[in-house]
């Protein structure tokens, strides 16, 4: 018998995921005996109904919502001996874990890929004791995401996280970094850390350009100056691509990372606030199934 769970965060974004609701569970009730819905009501919900899917033996996990949700979820699948294949119905603001696996960001399409089964191999990020899909960040500017409100992702969309980074640069103070990476250890001062798991980090696709949801890395960007003439030619480069390539940018890619700093310094993890440094990250490799469209299967 094949079984899928529906976990439904009716709060992510614009509060889509009841209206859709329906529609997702017909699609998944055509290639699955019985599908059971879960709404979560507050935080850790996601996670422990994940956790349960496995346990259960369930076929399929779906995610309706942001990436708080996905990142919940996953936390929940992560390294359980039966692991359902994930689908993801991106209903949040940024949905960067939709991006990087070109899954339709229009929520209805998203549905209408179920059906073909087709499915991608992605890597987990583990940081501690936690399990991470998009992004560490540590400095001022990643700190600002949090004061994002929830009218001003609604107004402007990821748009929302770029304008309260800029207005953190104004406040910029260094803070002294040592990172053990894959080939050594790189010691010094720094204004933002940046370890990217997949190539879209809030909302831009092309922040780690390289970055395949399936390289077994951590894509690392430390920046090291963000004086004013240096920081106005970080953006072309940033929209570009190119974000590596700049003289106050040290790029690192690493399997693991040991992370720490002499201040004392919050984490954030795939956009939420974490334990401060220091941290030891990890890539478990190929770790979920996750429904891609067809033509975005796995080239086996
Ligand atoms: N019924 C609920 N009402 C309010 N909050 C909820 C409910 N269920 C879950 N949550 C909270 O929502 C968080 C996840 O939100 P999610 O990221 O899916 O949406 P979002 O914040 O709109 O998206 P984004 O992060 O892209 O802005 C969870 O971590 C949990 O704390």
């Amino acid at each position: 018998m094949k079984k899928a769970m529906i976990i439904v965060n009716p709060s992510s974004g614009k509060e889509q995921a009841m209206e859709l609701l329906p529609e997702a569970e017909r699609v998944l009730q055509t290639f699955h005996d019985e599908v059971l819905v879960c709404e979560t009501k507050k935080e850790g919900d996601a996670a422990a109904f994940a956790k349960n899917a496995c346990e259960q033996h369930y076929d399929t996990v779906l995610s309706m919502g942001g990436d708080g949700t996905v990142n919940e979820a996953v936390n929940g699948l992560a390294e359980q001996e039966h692991r359902p294949h994930f689908g993801i119905i991106p209903l949040g603001t940024v949905n960067d874990f939709a991006r990087a696996l070109q899954i339709p960001l229009d929520s209805e399409e998203a549905i209408r890929i179920l059906p073909y089964e087709k499915f991608r191999k992605a890597d987990i990020g583990k940081i501690n004791h936690q399990y991470f899909m998009n992004v560490l960040a540590v400095g001022a500017i990643a700190e600002a995401s949090y004061n994002v409100s929830t009218d001003q992702k609604t107004k402007l969309g990821p748009l929302a996280y770029f304008v309260e980074g800029m207005k953190a640069l104004a406040n910029k103070t260094p803070f002294s970094l040592k990172i053990s990476h894959d080939e050594g250890t790189w010691e010094g001062n720094a204004y933002l850390l940046v370890a990217a798991m997949t190539n879209s980090v809030g909302g831009f696709e092309k922040l780690a350009p390289q970055a395949e949801v399936d390289d077994g890395r951590l894509h690392v960007y430390i920046i090291k100056n963000i004086s004013l003439p240096g920081t106005l030619k970080l953006f072309p480069k940033l929209f570009k691509g190119e974000l590596q390539e700049h003289s106050d940018v040290t790029y690192i890619q690493s399997s693991s990372l040991d992370v720490s700093s002499s201040e004392t310094m919050a984490v954030n993890i795939d956009g939420d606030e974490g334990e401060p440094l220091p941290f030891t990250a990890s890539v478990l490799s190929r770790h979920i199934s996750v429904f891609v469209p067809p033509n975005e299967e796995e080239k086996v």
